[in-house]
């Protein structure tokens, strides 16, 4: 069964015109982070990689491409956490550098410390050699254009929201069988400057356990907070559920209990693995035993060898 790694390119609604580019781009970085485990990776090595490819992908919400905040910036939230030792990093409101996720690790492997925030998080960048990226080169024509769209004054900022949630994440089992998980985005369209949403915080964006398994959320951050939906899922797991069973019952209980719509990517220290979500899409792929799978609406499930180009869904 192991290894495997999963990865999400957000929930929400992607408009046609992007959804090409969305699946190959969880393709592509499922496949980044599956030759890595491949090689005898750590599962960490590999969700690390994978999310990398993810940031430096301007289809997503997270490192070049992310959303902008309501002065126009870019502001980002990131978040590792390992199932050994359930040491974890994390970064919020970061700005200027081009990989949050690498910077996550560095907090986990080299401070005493499990979040970052704002300058400091940028001072202990400086301090570790991450280059400086201007903050234009991390704003594509579409985020800006977005933005524009939002500041007009009869906009309905539900649906600015939509089209441009692509939070990215991964969740991996290694050969070991130990657990990780990854997240990082931009955030969500028109935040207060300083907003810190679910992504960083332990048990909402993500969570690892080696005694359960490893999830990665994406959705709306003010409510998967409020239901710790990372954390909820681990403990149905706890509980005997399967991940994909777990990761509906937390789906369904953020609908029921806030109103919200998100997604998951999850695994079990096994390598059982479920992609799944509660809104109307979410670009998804995984990687296990040479085989590619991806889809991106509800109940689509394609599969191929990992290493043929991408024949359906695209
Ligand atoms: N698209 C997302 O998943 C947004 C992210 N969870 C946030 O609220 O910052």
């Amino acid at each position: 069964m192991l290894p495997v790694v999963v990865v999400h390119g957000g929930a929400g609604h992607i408009p046609k015109e992007r959804s090409e580019k969305s699946t190959e781009g969880v393709c592509s970085a499922v496949r980044a982070g599956y030759v890595v485990l491949k090689r005898g990776g750590s599962s960490m090595d590999a969700v690390v990689e994978a999310v990398t490819h993810l940031e430096n992908n301007p289809a997503f919400n997270a490192g070049c491409g992310s959303v902008l905040n309501v002065k126009g910036e870019v502001e980002m939230d990131a978040i590792v956490m390992e199932g050994k030792t359930l040491g974890s990093g994390a970064v919020s409101a970061v700005r200027n550098i081009a990989n949050p996720i690498q910077l996550t690790r560095l907090v986990m492997d080299k401070t005493s410390h499990a979040c970052l925030t704002a300058e400091g998080a940028s001072q202990f960048a400086r301090s570790m050699g991450v280059p400086e990226v201007p903050m234009e080169s991390l704003i594509t024509e579409y985020a800006r254009m977005r933005w524009r769209k939002n500041l007009v004054p009869d906009a309905n900022p539900v649906e600015c929201q939509m089209g441009k949630m692509g939070t990215v994440g991964a969740v991996a089992v290694d050969s070991e069988g130990n657990v990780a998980c990854a997240t990082s985005t931009g955030g969500m369209l028109n935040k207060m400057e300083g907003r810190v949403g679910d992504t960083p915080c332990i048990g909402s964006g993500g969570y690892a356990d080696n005694q359960s398994g490893a999830v990665s959320t994406t959705g709306h951050g003010e409510a998967i907070m409020k239901v710790t939906l990372a954390r909820l899922i681990l403990f149905h797991m706890e509980q005997g559920q399967s991940a994909e069973a777990a990761s509906d019952l937390g789906l369904a209980y953020m609908k029921s209990r806030v109103s919200a719509l998100g997604g998951v990517v999850t695994v079990d220290p096994q390598g059982q693995w479920a992609a799944r979500f509660s809104s109307h899409q979410m670009s998804w792929a995984a990687a296990q035993k040479d085989t590619l799978h991806y889809g991106l609406y509800v109940g689509e499930h394609f599969t191929q060898g990992i290493d043929e180009p991408l024949l359906q869904g695209i």
